[in-house]
């Protein structure tokens, strides 16, 4: 049997998929690692395993026609790709931003294949959006959006077939505009879309559980070193919910947090982001939605630096936490030089290739996206379990429930990732993630 080799695997890839880098770089992260695992398993090799997984079940590209406040009829093009359904209903967020392409959600459909598998809960993998812009959108624009973005994506979804959830541009506010559309078109009050409000079928920590769970997912990553998050100082970029959760929960554990950031640059506070400033940040990008730069105004001992990201200042650990791409290789080397010793992705693929390779190189702790930050997907899996069962659980019992998903996906990425003297956890996360996918589709045989 023919084995598979890298370079021509990926150009077959890039042929077939052309104009869509971000997905030829998650696909080559992932391919680079389970090449050799599948070249020694001869059963996913004659199934083509690979080449199927690399294919989305189904993509559904649609217009949304929608009118502005001034009565203007705009067009944006909606997309869901349904990635891989082999383990369960498909599952994973919706995201609007004006870069939004098929390219993208393709390679975060792709990634959330594999992060779904890690959580252990039974979910597919899928991603969808819009390149709409909320950015300067009216409430009443962003509600007449999203119904309008509803009315044709809720004939492809439901509750055993894919459930959608938020990601860049889709908060509380989206999720609640979609559900209420849904339940006007369906009749039916199901948890079709997760991180839903507490009032009306949400989970509790489901807000928090993306930037708690990378939290608690770095956690274990220092204890492998005997080391702990107490006394530590950290980078986080972004400012949304990922970022805001990653910096609550370091804070509760004790260690100090010097920046955040946005589109329009970053906040350095040397003496630490503490709760109320956290809760000043939290405020002015979930209710005046305004630039980080109002936090100098507020704290003058803090400095804004417009255009610029993060990754320079000194600090022990980074939780790079606002989109992909964000950290290259030269920021890698700038925070390696720097002494950080972990790096955990809050976002996914945030971080080039490239820096990939220097963490690899310097063997820091370096915790991939789709492991780091499955905790948000798994509280949704667990909002999906509430929602059949018609009870909602307490904010204790299922913040426990996220700390030992986030140990079982440290587990899992050991077991495949221990080198002789370090944790390769991409690898770990890559192949820890394939092999349920994986074994499930040769038992359904050739589909
Ligand atoms: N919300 C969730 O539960 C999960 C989110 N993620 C990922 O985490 C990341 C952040 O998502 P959320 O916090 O949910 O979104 P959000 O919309 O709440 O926040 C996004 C943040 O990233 C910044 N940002 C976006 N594009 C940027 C760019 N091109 N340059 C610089 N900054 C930029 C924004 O200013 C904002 O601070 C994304 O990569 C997302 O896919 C991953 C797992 C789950
Ligand atoms: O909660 C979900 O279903 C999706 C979360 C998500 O989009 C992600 O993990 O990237």
């Amino acid at each position: 049997m023919k084995e598979l080799e890298l370079e021509s695997f990926m150009h077959g890839l890039e042929r077939r998929n052309p104009g869509q880098p971000e997905f030829h770089q998650a696909v080559r992260e992932v391919a680079d690692k389970l090449i050799p695992f599948i070249n020694k398993n001869p059963k996913y090799l004659a199934a083509s395993i690979l080449e199927r997984m690399t294919e989305p079940d189904r993509v559904i590209s649609f217009r949304v026609t929608w009118q502005d406040d001034e009565g203007n009829v705009r067009v944006n093009r909606g997309f869901r790709v349904q990635f891989n359904g082999a383990i369960g209903p498909y599952k994973g967020g919706l995201r609007f931003d004006k870069s939004v392409t098929l390219g993208t959600l393709k390679f975060l459909g792709f990634e959330q294949v594999f992060k779904n598998s890690l959580t252990t809960l039974p979910m597919g993998g899928a991603k969808g959006g819009s390149d709409f812009n909320p950015k300067g959108k009216s409430d009443n624009e962003v509600m007449r959006f999203c119904q309008a973005f509803m009315s044709e994506l809720f004939r492809h979804i439901g509750k055993d077939t894919d459930v959608p959830a938020g990601d860049i541009g889709v908060g509380a506010r989206e999720v609640s505009y979609m559900f209420g559309q849904y339940r006007r078109l369906e009749n039916q009050f199901t948890g079709v879309l997760t991180g839903k409000g507490l009032a009306f079928g949400g989970s509790n920590v489901r807000k928090e559980a993306t930037g708690y769970g990378s939290v608690y997912f770095s956690r274990e990553m220092l204890a492998t070193r005997n080391d702990s998050l107490k006394g530590k100082t950290a980078i986080v970029s972004g400012s949304g919910n990922v970022a805001q959760f990653t910096a609550e929960k370091l804070i509760q554990l004790g260690t100090k947090v010097l920046t955040m950031s946005d589109r329009s640059g970053y906040i350095h506070d040397p003496e630490g982001i503490d709760e109320s400033k956290l809760n000043f940040v939290i405020k002015l990008k979930t209710e005046s939605r305004g630039s980080l730069e109002e936090y100098v105004k507020e704290y003058p001992n803090a400095t804004f630096h417009k255009d610029e990201t993060p990754w320079g200042v000194k600090a022990d650990l980074a939780y790079p936490s606002a989109t992909q791409n964000e950290l290259d290789e030269n920021d890698a080397k700038k925070l390696i030089a720097n002494g950080c010793m972990l790096v955990c992705e809050g976002a996914n693929m945030p971080s080039t290739i490239g820096a990939i390779k220097e963490f690899e190189k310097a063997k820091i702790l370096f915790g991939p996206g789709k492991a780091a930050n499955a905790g948000g997907v798994a509280i949704s899996g667990l909002e999906m379990t509430q929602n059949s069962m018609r009870l909602q659980w307490s904010f204790e019992e299922v913040d426990e429930k996220l700390q030992m998903i986030m140990k079982k996906i440290h587990d899992k990425c050991v077991e495949y990732g221990q080198e002789e003297d370090w944790i390769d956890y991409v690898k770990g996360a890559n192949i820890g993630g394939f092999v349920k996918v994986a074994d499930a589709m040769l038992a359904y045989g050739v589909v």
